[in-house]
């Protein structure tokens, strides 16, 4: 499915480092999404070369080329959970190894499987929050296509995404989150598998939500490009002769209220809960407070406005 050029050229490439992309490309306060998308997948192979997987893993350079054209190919092109997401996540995945040291508190294999989980957990969203199908075991399957690597890493790789991409559902963020607070307020215990597997859910979900611990203007374009996907879902809803729920409605949508809920009751906890193990995260929960009261400021002002529109898509500073 992916053209023998594209991998060929992707093989063959000079892998650049990070820095070479972006100065700032570790630093917590990059956004990602200033990377142009066409150079996307170049970033991919720099962080696998960055992390030391490529020879961790002895991963010949065509499969990780076959890897990350399928992985893009799998994914679908809704205003939101498009490639650029998953590159994203991905990328504040990659910080998070660098700034917090992860390879002192999780093995090898772990930071391996989060890290491909990130690119692969939203392959095939069709931009509804129902229809998600795990297909990144075919794509994984290229990059362990070549002869030398091990299967039962393979095996293991696969059990550890399975419980990570299940990791990316709110509900299942919200069902163990008392267990996240206990291991935090405790002290995290890199010899306990229960916290191990908690560890690798915080982090995931930290990824995944990773938009909103950047500056303000990248925070803004996202939640756009969020709110445009749930109300389509809402659209699309309402056509079946349903009442779609006010998040997913654009006659009743308050954007500015729920994202200031949204960063209060979801993201910041998240985030706290990091910085409680890892001192350099507080620097990002900071960040995820500061937007919250860039959403705070613009709904006073909408409020002060005669016919302020707190619907409105579009906000002023
Ligand atoms: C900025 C921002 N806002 C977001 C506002 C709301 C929701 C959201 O799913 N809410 C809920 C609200 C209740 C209880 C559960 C299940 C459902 C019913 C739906 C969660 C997600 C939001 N989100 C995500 C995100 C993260 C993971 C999966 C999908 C998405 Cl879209 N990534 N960024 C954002
Ligand atoms: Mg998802
Ligand atoms: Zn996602």
């Amino acid at each position: 499915k992916v053209s023998p050029d594209d991998v060929q050229s992707l093989s063959q490439c000079d892998i650049p480092h990070p820095r070479m992309l972006d100065a700032d490309f570790i630093q917590f306060s990059y956004a990602p999404r200033s990377l142009h998308e066409d150079k996307t997948l170049l970033g991919c192979l720099s962080m696998f070369e960055d992390l030391n997987f490529i020879s961790r893993w002895r991963i010949r350079r065509d499969s990780l080329a076959r890897f990350v054209l399928m992985v893009k190919k799998g994914y679908r092109n809704p205003p939101y959970h498009n490639w650029m997401h998953a590159y994203t996540v991905a990328q504040f995945c990659y910080q998070l190894i660098k700034n917090l040291k992860l390879e002192e508190s999780l093995d090898d294999i772990e930071l391996f499987a989060l890290f491909v989980s990130c690119l692969c957990h939203d392959i095939d969203h069709r931009g509804t929050n129902n229809s998600f199908q795990n297909a990144s075991k075919s794509v994984l399957a290229a990059l362990y296509s070549s002869e030398g690597s091990v299967l039962e890493d393979y095996q293991q790789v696969l059990d550890l995404m399975r419980d990570i991409v299940l990791a990316t559902d709110l509900a299942h963020h919200f069902k163990i989150l008392k267990q996240l607070r206990e291991m935090a307020e405790r002290g995290y215990d890199k010899s306990s598998l229960k916290d191990r597997k908690n560890l690798l859910c915080l982090l995931m979900t930290s990824c995944d939500l990773s938009d909103q611990t950047r500056p303000w203007d990248n925070t803004k374009k996202v939640a756009a490009l969020i709110y445009k996907e749930f109300f389509s879902q809402g659209d699309m809803e309402k056509s079946k002769g349903l009442q779609p729920i006010d998040m997913m409605d654009r006659e009743r949508a308050q954007i500015p209220a729920l994202q200031i809920g949204f960063l209060d009751h979801v993201a910041l906890p998240v985030y706290k809960l990091l910085g409680m193990m890892f001192e350099p995260a507080h620097e990002v929960a900071d960040r995820v407070n500061d937007n919250k009261n860039h959403w705070e400021k613009i709904s006073n002002l909408i409020k002060l406005k005669r016919g302020g529109s707190q619907v409105r898509m579009t906000f002023e500073e």
